[in-house]
């Protein structure tokens, strides 16, 4: 259902996917994120190992919470009197937790920014699943919830927005300045996303191109940001990859890639991790440990560029979404991704098509 124009919305939930705040966190944490998902147990146990070099404490959580910080600063700044809550997926404060909390303190029109750029499964219908799972609990825990009713909006994917690209290219420049000077003239430009099941690429997206919606929004984003920055050339790779081998998942990895790139000559790359908005612990480990000594094992200077959580547009992007929304926007108006209480995307975003019987 979509909210009449002019929702007076009167709070924000920063929704992410939540990660270890310590050691006796880590395992806990790891069972909900693959929660039958099929993740072989020896990943787990990898993965884990991955947390544990950081003391069990993944970054994403403080990284989400100074977010936070510079948004409700931002929209002090801006005189939009709306209070910015925190709930994640996989750990503590859990979602359903915060939607609670904002229950409880009266918030009936919450507009939920979720730390994912992009569409797809993982990208924005599973945020989508904890919307609607929060919304259960919620219902469970209140008798007269149907007369007094909450209404969470998840905002669009914002991964082609001007903010995101400039951010992007001017992250792209930073790195460049750490490679030595007589490489960066011809250093390759490689982009770098969490790999997906082919099939869960498949499934969503615009059925007239087979799905691939997140593959293509990588894609695209990735072409914006190389032209901003003045790259005429880049590659677009995957990584951080989990399911059994014989599942394809979206090649080619990070670090076969920089094997290829070396193989083929080359003597220095900038790395940028677009399909991430912070510096947790798929960027630290996969990029920061493995990827770098990759690249040291095959002779290539690596400078991995930051990413765009840290910087004011970002945060500036998030006030121009929430403000669209305060002037009335519609879900429809906003753009793919954006619904009201975990409702599922139109065909062309999460889905490929529509199941033939009604769900
Ligand atoms: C597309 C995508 C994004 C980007 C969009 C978004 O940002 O939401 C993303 C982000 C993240 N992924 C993260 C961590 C993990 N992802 C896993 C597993 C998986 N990710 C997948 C996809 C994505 N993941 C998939 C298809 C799986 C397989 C299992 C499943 O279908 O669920 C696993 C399980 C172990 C493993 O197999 O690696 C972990 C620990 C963290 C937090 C890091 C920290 O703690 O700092 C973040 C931000
Ligand atoms: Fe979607």
């Amino acid at each position: 259902m979509t909210a009449a124009a002019g929702t007076p919305f009167d709070a924000v939930l920063l929704l992410s996917f939540g990660g270890p705040d310590g050691p006796d966190d880590v395992r806990p944490f790891l069972e909900n994120v693959t929660r039958g998902r099929g993740v072989p147990p020896e990943r787990l146990d990898a993965v884990a190992e991955h947390y544990f070099h950081f003391g069990g404490v993944s970054p994403i959580n403080a990284l989400n919470l100074d977010i936070i910080d510079r948004l409700q600063a931002a929209l002090a700044a801006a005189q939009i009197d709306l209070p910015v809550f925190f709930g994640n997926r996989n750990w503590h404060p859990m979602v359903e937790d915060t939607v609670a909390d904002l229950y409880a303190a009266g918030h009936r029109h919450v507009l939920v920014f979720p730390t994912s750029a992009w569409g797809g499964y993982s990208g924005c219908a599973q945020y989508h699943e904890d919307i609607a799972r929060a919304l259960e609990s919620l219902a469970a825990a209140t008798p007269g919830l149907a007369d007094d009713p909450i209404t969470l909006r998840k905002l669009p994917h914002y991964w082609d927005r001007p903010e995101m690209t400039s951010a992007c290219a001017d992250a792209i420049a930073d790195a460049r300045t750490r490679l030595p000077a007589e490489l960066r003239d011809d250093a390759r430009l490689v982009f770098t996303a969490h790999s997906i099941p082919v099939s869960a690429d498949v499934a969503a997206g615009p059925p007239e191109l087979g799905g691939h919606l997140y593959s293509r929004q990588v894609t695209a984003a990735s072409k914006k940001a190389a032209a901003a920055a003045g790259f005429a050339a880049h590659d677009v790779v995957w990584q951080s990859r989990s399911g059994p081998p014989q599942i394809p998942w979206l090649e080619p990895d990070i670090c076969d890639h920089l094997e290829a790139i070396a193989a083929d000559g080359a003597a220095a790359a900038i790395v940028c991790p677009i399909g991430f908005v912070s510096d947790h612990l798929e960027v630290v480990w996969d990029l920061d440990t493995e990827a770098v000594e990759t690249a040291g094992e095959v002779g290539i200077a690596l400078a991995r560029a930051g990413t765009v959580g840290t910087d004011d547009r970002y945060i500036d992007m998030i006030v121009t979404l929430i403000t669209d929304q305060l002037e009335g926007q519609t879900t429809d108006a906003a753009g793919l991704g954006c619904t009201d209480n975990g409702a599922r995307c139109a065909v062309g975003c999460c889905v490929s098509q529509r199941p033939s019987r009604p769900s």
